[in-house]
């Protein structure tokens, strides 16, 4: 498989690896060609790679040649020290003050705010994927390449939505803290109230499309050197309802986007310096098991990789509780993630 995706990568031929959390097993699926396909309303089969504006089409892989194997974790010990730059702090601390004086205003309610990170790399693509399979065993860790949209990859700690049988599941995850040894993490209010908002918005997106619907409580979950809050979400779907409105109620949450979705997208829109293409997008497996079945992920903790750059991108929630030098340290502590498999 790996050889195939050196191929693939030297032939400018599409394709994704990726593994699934705690999973050994890496699925690969190939393009035997380089056209840009697009999926119209999620019915289609391959692997899916959306970006952020819900408006735009979302690009498929189409499942030429579908190859799975296995990958054995190796611990590597984490030997790096990660330096931090501190360049686009100033521009990070406006943009997310505005965001609170947006919010102070009463026209939003919850905004997430982020930017992007430019550091040299050295390792190619294939190297780095493999050192963030190592390093993240949680996650849901991906490889990700198209001539005309570039080269990605992540290991996201977030389940858009997984579909199967009609059975749906999905996770209100947001609130940030680093994680430290052997200490279980002290959240505060701000933080309870940012992932509350969450957990109400997918129950009120969800709430008349499924038939039975259960948020569980909210509990800490560790990605890496961070720890979020998430409740897990379980439903089963209205025996009519398509996936494509499933998807649309639940793209972009607010975990990545804000309350309401129009306003803050469009506050986004105009306040971010940069734009966010495929970052806080959706990506993963579409009927490629069965008809109806799919497993998709938000695109976190993810950097677009060029020859000799790439481009990390990292957010936070923003309340009106939020602080801003906490929320740049924040976004500091997010960027470890992919600068330690760099
Ligand atoms: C927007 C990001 O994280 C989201 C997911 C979990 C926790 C988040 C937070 O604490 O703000 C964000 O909502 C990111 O990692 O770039």
């Amino acid at each position: 498989m790996w050889d195939r995706a050196e191929a693939s990568l030297e032939e400018g031929l599409p394709f994704a690896l990726y593994r699934k959390p705690d999973e050994i097993e890496i699925h690969g699926v190939f393009q035997s060609n380089n056209t840009l396909h697009h999926s119209k309303d999620f019915t289609e089969k391959g692997f899916v790679f959306a970006p952020f504006n819900s408006e735009s089409n979302a690009v498929l892989i189409q499942p030429d040649n579908v190859l799975e194997g296995s990958f054995r974790t190796e611990n590597e010990p984490s030997t790096k020290t990660i330096s931090l730059d501190e360049s686009g702090k100033g521009a990070h601390i406006d943009l997310v003050r505005n965001g609170i004086k947006e919010i102070e205003k009463g026209r939003l309610q919850k905004v997430v705010l982020s930017r992007k990170i430019e550091v040299p790399i050295s390792k190619s693509p294939l190297e780095i994927f493999e050192t963030l399979l190592n390093t993240y065993p949680n996650a849901f860790g991906y490889l990700f390449y198209h001539p005309e949209v570039g080269t990605w990859c992540g290991a996201t700690p977030e389940t858009l939505v997984k579909i199967k049988d009609k059975k749906l599941q999905t996770m209100s995850l947001a609130a940030t803290l680093p994680y430290v040894d052997n200490k279980k993490p002290d959240w505060g209010d701000k933080e309870i109230e940012e992932q509350q908002m969450v957990s109400e918005y997918i129950g009120d997106k969800l709430a008349h499309t499924m038939e039975r619907l259960e948020i569980d409580e909210a509990e800490s979950v560790r990605a890496g050197n961070l720890w979020h809050l998430r409740s897990e979400v379980s439903g089963t779907m209205l025996p009519n309802l398509k996936v494509k409105e499933v998807i649309k109620a639940l793209h972009p949450t607010p975990a990545v986007c804000g309350i309401p979705t129009k306003e803050a997208q469009q506050f986004i829109q105009a306040n971010e310096n940069y734009q966010r293409t495929f970052y806080t997008g959706f990506l993963g497996e579409l009927n490629l098991r069965a008809q109806g079945e799919l497993s998709l992920f938000v695109n976190l903790r993810c950097m677009q990789l060029e020859t000799d750059i790439a481009s990390i991108f990292v957010g936070g929630g923003i309340t009106e509780a939020s602080d801003p030098e906490s929320e740049w340290i924040e976004t500091q502590n997010k960027s470890k993630t992919m600068l330690g498999v760099l």
